[in-house]
């Protein structure tokens, strides 16, 4: 893996941002390059002009000539910058736009363990902060370097014609300036890149703090909170002290050095025109062309910095924008998988000509299957290894056991956020890496055990999964689930839920997590402990509203209270990363220790005694109570 302030390919990004993925941006990169090639013209001109002027008057010749075409080239130049100023500004805004683009839709497409790994304020700060950056590197970064260095080259022509000795000493102290620019930037764009690093994690750690706010304002952690996102706003500016500590000898060195040339050129040039060796025109010409080879270097030193900064945010962008989708990363994994599968055919003597079509039982495939699927978290502990079981279509199953045994992951792996390990998952008989995410989930819908609402309105949180879903249908989706009482509110369907649904109470979040599964066209409904927020009636009703979700709906729930799931048409037990037992909550009681146990604890039978584990033989009487089994 790259190292954290390694610099990157930007500038290669950078043109791929501008052009290669910008058609309609070319235009305005040609015309962006060719104003930049011209800029230069305008004050190559002037100094000529001026001397023209200079001498014109020493001699005595009519002056209006040289005087209204300086006017002219001047007035010229206003014109010409204020068209380069919008078409730089036009480029670097549109580049901006696409930029953000390709990031909001890659970082709404990573596959789901890149979002386990990563800091979601840092990947905020690439998206907000970094892209501002990317913006000054083409309106004032890159061209103006074009400009100045062709102005600067222009300049060091003219001058070797008009004094060769005088320019010798003028390039011997501006030598000294471009050293100095030089060790700048080699620095620059490393230590800019830790700055924008430390801004991320900084980024990062207040999301996480303004997540929390009530847990924080409960355990009186505000000023411990405030001192972590303080640590790292402390951390970007020790980087930014380092940057400027550099520009502090670098800017004075380039000044220094440019005023040395001024100095020089004044007494070297004074004194020959005082010896008549030099026109006075000439000297005139010669500081003002001095001023175009000097004045370009503070504004390359400049643009230098926006660059060197620019492309070391380019560069964070660029890490982004090459993690590969999740549908990308399923397919290499295809590839790679089907390619290792020819060459050990190959290897065998046999090439296969068309993906294995499973089929061990000809009859109706279950809707879905896990065939000894291995699966662990990245780089942590093995989670399931070698679960099997089968969910028969039209079913209500329910997957319990103890608490961290791995019931979300399961239903994690069937809505294919996570890829497993080893073994097969099947929806409908057919492996889902065979199939597209889309096509997958298009067949699901979910309820999560954090059953999310989004900042918006109720009718848009509604409209997630159905966006062509009626009012009527998202009235009646309310009344389903017990929450027409939202429809009492002045808004109706309009009101704003706040961010996160923080109008709404926790049962009425997850309520409405049932209703917007319920609208979205399903085969089968995924439920992740879908009641655990509730009361005991509004449990009731869900449940009965799922037995009346319809024929042909499966579901699969994950629960901790037994008393949720007892007339499922089969129970899995997962105990120890496997299936510890399959069936009904009769036949479990009878035939599964562990279940048993469970059930035990909530109250549900009266067994006093844990055959498993030999736990406590007093079990919790109160039905529901929770203890170390969820
Ligand atoms: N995103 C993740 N990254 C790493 N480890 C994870 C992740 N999600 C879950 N785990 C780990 O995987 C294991 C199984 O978690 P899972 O959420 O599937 O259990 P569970 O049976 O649903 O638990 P609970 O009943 O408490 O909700 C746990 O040890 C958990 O720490």
């Amino acid at each position: 893996m790259k190292r954290a302030a390694e610099p990157g390919p930007g500038l290669r990004t950078l043109w791929a941002l501008t052009w290669e993925r910008g058609n309609g941006r070319r235009r305005l990169v040609v015309l962006g390059c060719l104003t930049s090639l011209l800029a230069p013209v305008f004050p190559l001109l002037q100094p000529l002009i001026v001397r023209d002027i200079v001498e014109g008057a020493g001699a005595e010749r009519a002056l209006l000539a040289p005087v209204l075409l300086l006017a002219a080239v001047t007035l010229s130049e206003a014109v010409f910058t204020g068209v380069q100023v919008y078409l730089l500004k036009r480029l670097a805004e549109s580049t901006v736009v696409d930029t953000r683009q390709a990031l909001i839709r890659r970082l709404l497409r990573l596959p789901v363990v890149e979002y386990d790994r990563r800091r979601l304020g840092d990947l905020i700060s690439r998206l907000s902060t970094d892209t501002s950056l990317l913006r000054s590197v083409i309106s004032n970064g890159v061209f103006d370097i074009i400009s100045a260095v062709l102005l600067g080259a222009g300049s060091v022509v003219v001058l070797a014609f008009i004094d060769p000795l005088l320019l010798a000493v003028t390039l011997s102290s501006v030598l000294l300036a471009a050293v100095a620019l030089w060790a700048l930037m080699s620095s620059l764009r490393r230590i800019s890149r830790t700055a924008q690093e430390h801004v991320g994690r900084m980024t990062a750690e207040f999301e996480r703090a303004l997540h929390g706010v009530r847990t924080i304002r409960v355990f009186d952690a505000t000023e411990r909170e405030y001192a972590r996102v303080a640590s790292r706003a402390d951390d970007a500016y020790r980087a930014g002290l380092q940057l400027s500590r550099r520009e502090a000898v670098v800017q004075p060195a380039v000044t220094t050095s440019i005023q040395i040339a001024i100095f020089m050129v004044l007494l070297v040039g004074g004194y020959r025109v005082s010896e008549g060796s030099m026109a006075l025109g000439d000297l005139v010409a010669f500081l003002l062309y001095l001023f175009s080879v000097v004045l370009p270097l503070n504004q390359a030193s400049r643009a230098i910095t926006t660059v060197q900064v620019g492309l070391a945010a380019i560069d964070r962008s660029a890490e982004v924008l090459s993690i590969p989708t999740e549908q990308e990363a399923a397919e290499a994994a295809r590839a790679a998988e089907n390619a290792s599968e020819a060459r050990a055919a190959l290897a065998g003597g046999r090439l296969r000509t068309a993906p294995a079509v499973i089929t061990d039982d000809p009859g109706p495939h279950p809707l879905v299957e896990f065939r000894d699927v291995g699966f662990r978290y990245f780089g942590g502990p093995p989670v399931l290894s070698g679960t099997s079981f089968t969910v028969p279509r039209g079913s209500r199953t329910a997957v319990v056991g103890p608490s961290g045994g791995g019931k979300s992951t399961i239903l994690a792996l069937i809505a294919r956020f996570y890829e497993p390990g080893s073994g097969t998952i099947r929806v409908d008989g057919q492996d889902i890496r065979e199939m597209s995410h889309e096509s997958l989930r298009a067949r699901l819908s979910m309820v999560e055990q954090d059953a999310p609402v989004f900042a918006g309105s109720l009718r848009e949180n509604l409209r997630l999964g159905a966006p062509d879903a009626s009012e009527d249908a998202l009235r009646s989706a309310l009344r389903d689930v017990e929450l027409g009482a939202l429809l009492d509110h002045p808004d109706g369907l309009d009101r704003d839920l706040g961010d996160a649904g923080v109008v709404l109470s926790g049962g009425q979040r997850q309520r409405l997590a049932w209703a917007r599964a319920l609208l979205h066209d399903h085969e089968l409904l995924l439920l992740d402990e879908p009641t655990s927020s509730v009361d005991a009636e509004t449990e009731w009703s869900l449940q009965r509203l799922l037995s009346s979700c319809g024929i042909g709906t499966t579901t699969v729930m994950v629960a901790h209270r037994l008393a949720t799931v007892v007339d499922s048409d089969q129970i899995i037990v997962l105990d120890g990363g496997g299936v510890a037992a399959v069936g009904t909550h009769e036949s479990l009681l009878r035939d599964s220790p562990l279940y048993r146990t469970l059930a035990a604890y909530q109250g549900l039978v009266d067994d006093r005694t844990d055959p498993v584990r030999g736990l406590a033989a007093e079990p919790p009487s109160r039905a529901g109570a929770q203890g170390a089994y969820g």
